[in-house]
């Protein structure tokens, strides 16, 4: 079976086991209208708008320097938008703090590895799933029969995601002695394991070999076909955004000068113009 039939299997057979709180709920939409950041006379985002649609992938790209950090960083709750809003549904983003976001069922990944190495990949992975718990500190540490019933209970389902992205013979090893490209993928596990409803994925497959990369992008499929979760991509790799996105914004020092399909950026003469000198846009 390849990378791409292995996760949509996986992501068939998970679908139904997916048990926990927002889990299965469809994602509303993700309406980002007008955000402009400044910073100190910088204008990194300009009125920029889009609307990611429940259980699509969005790409946002652009030149470096075009301003999708930041818009990664608004909407992950890291920046304060200097204006505009940011609505998941009918929660206003704009101004809550990343943990606040995180409870409302958005889950992020880092650019860089964020993972205690010397971590099991399953305790990293029980780590993500710390806001569904329960069972207070006290009962656990009392080992009470409720707690370590929740504790099976969330185990289980670390299982089931190590398996929907592929990591289940890794479950014992630290996550720091895994290749780079399983690491990104216990990344991706972990914000998984807060059964997320909208996953923004920060250059995802970026340092990865051409098959890490192939791997990736299929699990990711699988995330958005098997379970229904919206996700946005910043990504410099086209040939992954063109494979994977549903829908492109462009940005460009700092304002969206372009957005559609991945058909329809490639073929837009502005966005064209903004990558010369950079990488075509064409996969
Ligand atoms: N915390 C900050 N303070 C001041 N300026 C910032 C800050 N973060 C970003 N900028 C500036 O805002 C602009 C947009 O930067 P941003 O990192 O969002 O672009 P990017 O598209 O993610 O670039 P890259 O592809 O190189 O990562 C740049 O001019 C950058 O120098």
């Amino acid at each position: 079976m390849n990378a791409n039939a292995n996760a949509n299997a996986n992501a068939n057979a998970n679908a139904n086991a997916n048990a926990d709180t927002n889990a299965g709920a469809s994602p509303p939409p993700l309406t980002v209208t007008d955000v402009t950041v400044r910073f100190s006379g910088l204008t990194a985002l300009d009125a920029v708008s889009f609307t990611v649609d429940p259980g699509s992938v969005h790409a946002v790209i652009g030149p470096n320097g075009a301003g999708k950090s930041t818009c990664f960083n608004v909407l992950s709750g890291v920046y304060r938008a200097t204006g505009g809003s940011v609505r998941f549904g009918a929660a206003e983003l704009t101004g809550l703090a990343p943990h606040a976001v995180a409870a409302l069922g958005i889950a992020r990944t880092f650019q860089n590895l964020a993972l205690p190495p010397h971590t099991t990949v399953a305790d990293s992975l029980l780590l993500g799933r710390h806001r569904l718990m329960r069972t207070g500190f006290l009962a656990a540490g009392l080992r009470l029969p409720v707690a370590a019933r929740e504790d099976r209970r969330h185990r289980e389902r670390v299982r089931e995601i190590a398996e929907f992205v592929g990591l289940e013979g890794d479950l014992a090893a630290p996550a720091g002695s895994l290749p780079y490209g399983k690491q990104k993928l216990v990344e991706l596990a972990r914000a998984l394991c807060m059964e997320p409803r909208l996953l923004l994925l920060d250059e995802p497959v970026a340092g990865m070999t051409a098959d890490e990369r192939q791997r990736t992008a299929a699990v990711i499929a699988g995330v958005r076909d098997g379970l229904g979760i919206s996700i946005v991509l910043v990504e410099h790799d086209m040939g992954v955004v063109m494979r994977l996105a549903d829908a492109v914004t462009v940005l460009d020092f700092g304002k969206r000068i372009g957005g559609g399909t991945p058909a329809q950026v490639q073929n837009d003469p502005a966005v064209v113009r903004a990558y010369l000198g950079e990488e075509e846009p064409a996969a």
